[in-house]
This record gives C-alpha cells, sequence and structure tokens, in this order.
C-alpha cells in the first residue's frame, strides 16, 4: 500500500543542513496499522508528512496505493489526497464550524450534493459515536471528542489509508485508550491502513501490527510488534520495551535484591503468544527442588497475541537451576539470567 525508497529530507537553515529523514526504506502492507516510534527530533513528523506530501522528499520516492507521489502534477495529487487523510495531535478542527460542518468540510471541497453530504456526515457521526453532538462547537466538546470529529472528518471522503500524527498525545490515558480501540475498530470495519507516529510504546503495544523505530532520521529497526518486543535488537528499541514491560521500581528492587542475595539467581522470564497463557511457573515450582520467588510481572496484550515478562527469584542447587532453565526453555519461555555485573 506504501512504500518509501531511499527516501531523504534535508532541512536548510541558517544554522547547516539538518537530515531529518535519513535513506529510509520502508514498506507498509493494506489493511495494517503501522506504528512508527521514535524520542523527540527523530524525524516521525517529517516522515509522516512525506506521505501525503505535505513534505516533499530532498530524493527517493514515496508510492501510496500505487501512485509515485513525487510525479503527481498539483491537481493529481489533491486527488490522491482524499486518499490519504491524517489527523493530528491538536485535531486542526474549524471553530468556527460545528461538528457536523466540519466533517462536511472534506465533502463539500470534494463537491458533493448536500443529500449526499448530510447522509455522509450522519453515518460518520455515528461511526465515531458522537450521536447527539453533530450541533456542537469544538469549543464544547471534550478532547477525545473533538479527536472523534477529526477522525470523522478524515474518513468522509472513503480514503485508502489513514495517518495519524501523535493522534492521542494530546489525551488523558483514559481517553487515550477509547481513541485507540475506535482506530482499531475503523481499522477492521473498514479495511483501512493506518500509519501512526508516537513516542510511546503503550500505543503500539495495543494497536499496531507492525512497528519501525526511528532514531536520528534513520529506522534502526523494524518488524512485527511481537517479534520487537520479543527481541529487541537496538538499545533504543530496548528502551521503549521497558516503556510497557519493566516499571522503574522493577530496576530499584532488582538491584538491591542483586546486591542482597548474592547467592541466588534473579531471572527475567519473557513469555510470547501462547507460553504466555500457560502455567509454566506452576510446573516449575513442583517439578523442582527449588525456592521461586516472584519479584514483578505483566502480561499485555498485542494486536499478534500475548507479551509477558516476569521477573523471579531463584533459590536452590545450581544443578536444579540449570535443570529449570532447560525447562523453560523447552516451554518457549525465554531466559535471562541478571547477573551482579
Ligand atoms: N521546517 C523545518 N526546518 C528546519 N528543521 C526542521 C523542520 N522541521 C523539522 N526540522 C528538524 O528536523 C528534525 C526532525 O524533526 P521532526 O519534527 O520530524 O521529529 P519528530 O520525531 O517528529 O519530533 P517531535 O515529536 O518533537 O516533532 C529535527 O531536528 C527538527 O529540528
Amino acid at each position: 500500500m506504501i512504500t518509501l525508497e531511499s527516501v531523504k529530507k534535508v532541512f536548510r537553515t541558517k544554522d547547516g543542513e539538518v537530515n531529518a529523514v535519513d535513506t529510509v526504506d520502508l514498506h507498509v502492507q493494506q489493511g495494517e496499522i503501522f506504528g512508527i516510534i521514535g524520542y523527540s527530533g527523530a524525524g516521525k513528523s517529517t516522515l509522516i508528512r512525506m506521505l501525503n506530501m505535505l513534505e516533499r522528499p530532498t530524493s527517493g520516492n514515496v508510492t501510496v496505493a500505487g501512485k509515485s507521489l513525487s510525479h503527481l502534477s498539483a491537481g493529481e495529487l489533491r486527488k490522491a489526497r482524499q486518499e490519504i487523510s491524517m489527523i493530528f495531535q491538536h485535531f486542526n478542527l474549524l471553530w468556527s464550524r460545528t461538528v457536523k460542518e466540519n466533517i462536511a468540510f472534506p465533502l463539500e471541497i470534494a463537491g458533493k450534493s448536500k443529500a449526499e453530504i448530510d447522509s455522509r456526515v450522519n453515518e460518520l457521526i455515528k461511526l465515531v459515536g458522537l450521536e447527539g453532538r453533530g450541533g456542537s462547537y469544538p469549543s464544547q466538546l471534550s478532547g477525545g471528542q473533538k479527536q472523534r470529529v477529526g477522525i470523522a472528518r478524515a474518513l468522509a471522503n472513503n480514503p485508502k489509508v489513514l495517518l495519524c500524527d501523535e493522534a492521542t498525545s494530546a489525551l488523558d490515558p483514559k481517553t487515550t485508550e477509547s481513541i485507540l480501540d475506535l482506530l482499531v475498530e475503523i481499522n477492521q470495519k473498514l479495511g483501512l491502513t493506518i500509519v501512526l507516529i508516537t513516542h510511546e510504546m503503550h500505543v503500539i503495544r495495543k494497536i499496531c501490527h507492525r512497528v519501525a523505530v526511528m532514531e536520528n532520521g534513520k529506522v534502526v529497526e523494524q518488524g512485527e510488534v511481537l517479534s520487537v518486543f520479543r527481541n529487541p535488537s537496538q538499545n533504543i528499541t530496548k528502551d521503549f520495551v521497558k516503556q510497557v514491560t519493566e516499571p522503574e521500581e522493577t530496576v530499584d528492587t532488582i538491584k538491591h535484591l542483586v546486591e542482597e542475595f548474592p547467592e541466588s539467581k534473579i531471572i527475567r522470564l519473557t513469555f510470547v503468544g501462547g507460553s504466555a497463557e500457560q502455567p509454566v511457573i506452576t510446573q516449575l515450582i513442583r517439578k523442582f527442588d527449588l525456592s521461586v520467588n516472584i519479584l514483578q510481572g505483566k502480561v499485555s496484550q498485542t494486536q499478534n497475541g500475548p507479551y509477558g515478562s516476569l521477573f523471579i527469584q531463584l533459590d536452590g542447587e545450581q544443578e536444579s537451576v540449570d535443570q529449570a532453565v532447560a525447562f523453560l526453555h523447552e516451554h518457549q519461555v525465554e531466559v535471562e539470567v541478571i547477573d551482579n555485573a
């Protein structure tokens, strides 16, 4: 659905050149939710804005739905943009227009009749759960409701792709959840391809099928969300994965336990897919002559299945510990022994 080939964006400023996006190759499949994560300044906004030519690449090629965007005329680009919609962190609504009028705006531009507009707007209001609010002005809505208007407006002309520029960053955690649920719902109902940028791994974990990690303008790692969670190769990715698996206090607890009990083994177990749902620890305790102390654990759902990590402390003979580790491996559980180093 979307292909980026050697895409670069260089900004020329009075302080010199900034390589905002540096030789990026990406492929987003039709119907998937693809997340791009990175810290501030990594180049995410510049990258997503090149997917609808709000920003033109300095070099390289962007193809969306079979069209190479760099080669389109202004008129063709306007048409292509109807198929590539966008929602924004600060909603970008028209404040003097009601909810209905905001949603109608792209339909008016597309030259639809009044009857078509009315019927489509009502359909969209229902789809995003804003029944009864059609006559309200944006200033009368909560942040979550404003983003629902943004989503309805973006869907008005039946786009093939929805670009989300930090769409939940201005929302509280509960509202974030409901907007993320809505994005999954429209992805499934409409088969819409969604590309989102975020700095929160929670967003990737909850709704994305695949993820690309950006650092200094480059994509440093990409893959299925579950396999990136299981096996992050870059340090930056490991840090992002920790955002959703390891609360800060775990690090302190483990440090303390490693110092306090140098003889016992602290082990981090990573469960992926089916193994996250099996009672492996119960079996471990029954089978081996070990005392097992559970320090911290968490299982989260991703779009590709469950993912969990658990920290345990094992006490017993070295032979039993080795057998227990082998047993865990046999059950597709990844084991990392945390030592005093
Ligand atoms: N119009 C511009 N002119 C000059 N430099 C720019 C411009 N837009 C972005 N940059 C620079 O390009 C780099 C990437 O910025 P970008 O906004 O794409 O990153 P980001 O990952 O989206 O970060 P944030 O979440 O803070 O927006 C930064 O160094 C930024 O200062």
